[in-house]
This record gives C-alpha cells, sequence and structure tokens, in this order.
C-alpha cells in the first residue's frame, strides 16, 4: 500500500521526550530534500517535549556516509535515540541500488551493534517528485514520521527490567 499520510501523530500515544537526548545525522545530497526532513523532526521532537537543548545534529557528505557518522555519534554522544536522514534518488546507473542497500544494511548493523535505536529517516525515491511529496507535501513528512518513532524507541531503550509493556 502506498504512503497516504507520514505527518499524523496522536501525542496521547507517545511518550513525553523531556528526558531524552536525539541524535540528527543529515545527508547534504537533495537539501531540498533533507533539510525539511530535518526541520519537520525536529518541531515535533519538540512538540513531544524534547528540548533544544537536547537535540544535537551533525551533517554528512551522502547518504552512504550516514552509517559512519551515526557509529561516531553513538560513541561520542550520550543519546537515546539518533534520526538518519537522507533521499536517494534514482539516476542513470544501478549506483542508487547500492547507496540504498549499503545505507539500509548500514543501518540495520548499527541497531545491532549499539545500544542506540537508529532511525531509518532515508527516502528511496524514483523521482525527485515522490521525494518532495515525502518531504512536506502532498503526503506529509517522513521527518515528522520517524520523530514519533525516535521518541518510542527511546522509552523502549530507558525501559528496565521491572517494566511491564510499553503502551503507546
Ligand atoms: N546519488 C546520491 C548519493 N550519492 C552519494 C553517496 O551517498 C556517497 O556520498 C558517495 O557514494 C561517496 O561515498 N547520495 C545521496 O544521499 N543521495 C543520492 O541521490
Ligand atoms: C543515486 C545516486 O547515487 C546518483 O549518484 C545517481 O547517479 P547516476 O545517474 O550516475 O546513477
Amino acid at each position: 500500500m502506498a504512503t497516504t499520510n507520514l505527518s499524523y501523530y496522536d501525542k496521547a500515544t507517545i511518550p513525553n521526550a523531556n528526558s531524552f537526548r536525539f541524535g540528527i545525522v543529515v545527508s547534504e545530497w537533495n537539501p531540498e530534500i533533507t533539510q525539511n526532513l530535518k526541520k519537520g523532526a525536529i518541531e515535533t521532537l519538540l512538540d513531544c517535549g524534547a528540548t533544544k537543548e537536547n537535540i544535537i545534529s551533525w551533517d554528512v557528505p551522502g547518504s552512504f556516509e550516514l552509517v559512519y557518522g551515526c557509529k561516531k555519534m553513538i560513541q561520542s554522544q550520550n543519546l537515546d535515540a539518533i534520526i538518519a536522514i537522507g533521499n536517494v534518488i534514482q539516476g542513470e546507473t544501478k549506483h542508487f541500488d547500492f547507496v540504498c542497500e549499503g545505507v539500509t544494511q548500514g543501518i540495520i548493523d548499527l541497531n545491532v551493534k549499539f545500544d542506540v535505536p537508529v532511525i531509518f529517516c532515508v527516502l528511496t525515491d524514483n523521482t525527485k517528485q515522490q521525494s518532495l511529496d515525502r518531504s512536506g507535501g502532498s503526503l506529509g513528512n517522513k521527518g515528522i514520521e520517524c520523530a514519533v518513532a525516535a521518541v518510542k524507541m527511546a522509552a523502549i531503550k530507558n525501559l528496565d527490567r521491572s517494566s511491564g509493556s510499553v503502551g503507546f
């Protein structure tokens, strides 16, 4: 099923983020897209209770470098979740496939190797219009969706053994 609305969320189902520290790593490729994703993510984190002081942001050259940037951020910062933001648009060659596979597998590896949830906020689109539609356009903003995911996963990260289910 195609994406319908990436921007809707119900704050009643989201934990308060006021005690959580968030990282955002942003690809510089397609900045018109990635900066809108970043804007949506930050606005949503703040709306969910996060403070500006608890949100740190680094830029990397391209989506392929998101993996290394997130790794270094995990190793050097005390974070509860990271949002990896990128936009890969199909070109003439198979390079799209390798970049998408590399960043996807790399982020999976980070979630397995380290104890900080890394949220996959990478648009992998056939056309620029698809990216525009999903970064504040007709289909909403993937950055909003991923910020909500980051808050929810930060809550799970901070569960202690005595906690029960996390009711979202
Ligand atoms: N074509 C896109 C790229 N390509 C660059 C790679 O991400 C990487 O920086 C390069 O291969 C050097 O390692 N990156 C994107 O984020 N989006 C694209 O559409
Ligand atoms: C998606 C990409 O990696 C971008 O560089 C497309 O380049 P190309 O047209 O050479 O496939």
